[in-house]
């Protein structure tokens, strides 16, 4: 697909004869901000393990910029490439402030320079500034990660994202357990983010959802069941039936 980041084309996955994902085609284009809806065990996390490498399809090609072939690169490969992946349950370490989470994404950066000669501690300095004003923990970067509220963890785990400088980020479910103030601010932190880097975000509150304000894949059964705005596929009785009616 024509200046296409990543091209998932009739995309095949089975476990023990049950097809997860069955002939799923989807095409994000670079900066562009997806979220991914669908029903449980509509194939949101397979699709996402396939992309970053974890998983390998039985059939069909996953294009990453036009060149690669993802569909049996491991996760570090991925990784490198620049496909980044935030789960769930946030990771960040507790006993570290702000600035050292950050510090340690920074180090573990994927470019070939930034591994080859490492930066300044000035160049860190900043960065970690840059970053930690991006996801609006400027203020509390000398706090230790375990003090932080869950909406405050889910944006640091972000910005550790944001620190290996990938083209792709994949986020699940980052308003799960959030107010919704928190919720709403993820979402503009994810609209900002959006532009310079493609930000795909599979979630199930249609609020958020909605604030992200982007092009919406609905996935059934693994594969594309609805695409288009948020009114577009909420309207469709399909998706009604299968998702949003229930
Ligand atoms: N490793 C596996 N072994 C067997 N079955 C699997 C495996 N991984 C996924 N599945 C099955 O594939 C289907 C799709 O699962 P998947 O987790 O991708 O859906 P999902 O859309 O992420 O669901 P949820 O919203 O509940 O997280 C489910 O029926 C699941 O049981």
């Amino acid at each position: 697909m024509s200046g296409s980041l990543l091209y998932l084309s009739g995309v095949t996955k089975s476990f023990d004869g049950f097809a997860a994902i069955n002939g799923l085609s989807l095409v994000i284009m670079p900066g562009e901000l997806r979220a991914v809806i669908g029903p449980n065990g509509a194939g949101k996390t397979t699709m996402m393990d396939i992309i970053t490498g974890k998983t390998h399809p039985d059939r069909g090609q996953v294009f990453w910029k036009e060149k690669v072939d993802l569909s049996r690169i491991d996760e570090v490969a991925a990784a490198r490439l620049g496909i980044g992946r935030k789960f769930q349950k946030p990771t960040v370490i507790d006993s570290l402030t702000v600035a050292e989470n950050l510090e340690l994404a920074l180090k573990g950066q994927r470019g070939l320079t930034a591994r080859l000669f490492g930066r300044s501690s000035r160049t860190m300095h900043a960065d970690i500034m840059q970053i930690a004003d991006r996801i609006g923990l400027a203020a509390s970067r000398n706090d230790l990660a375990g003090t932080l509220s869950h909406g405050q963890k889910q944006w640091l785990e972000i910005g550790m994202l944001l620190a290996q400088d990938p083209d792709l980020m994949l986020v699940d479910e980052p308003a799960a357990g959030m107010t919704d103030e928190e919720t709403m601010r993820t979402a503009e932190l994810l609209r900002s983010i959006a532009g310079h880097r493609a930000v795909i975000v599979v979630e199930h509150d249609m609020d958020f959802v909605r604030a992200l304000g982007c092009k919406v894949t609905v996935l059934h059964q693994g594969r594309v069941l609805a695409e288009g705005p948020l009114d577009f596929v909420s309207a469709n009785p399909e998706v009604i039936e299968v998702y949003l009616g229930r």
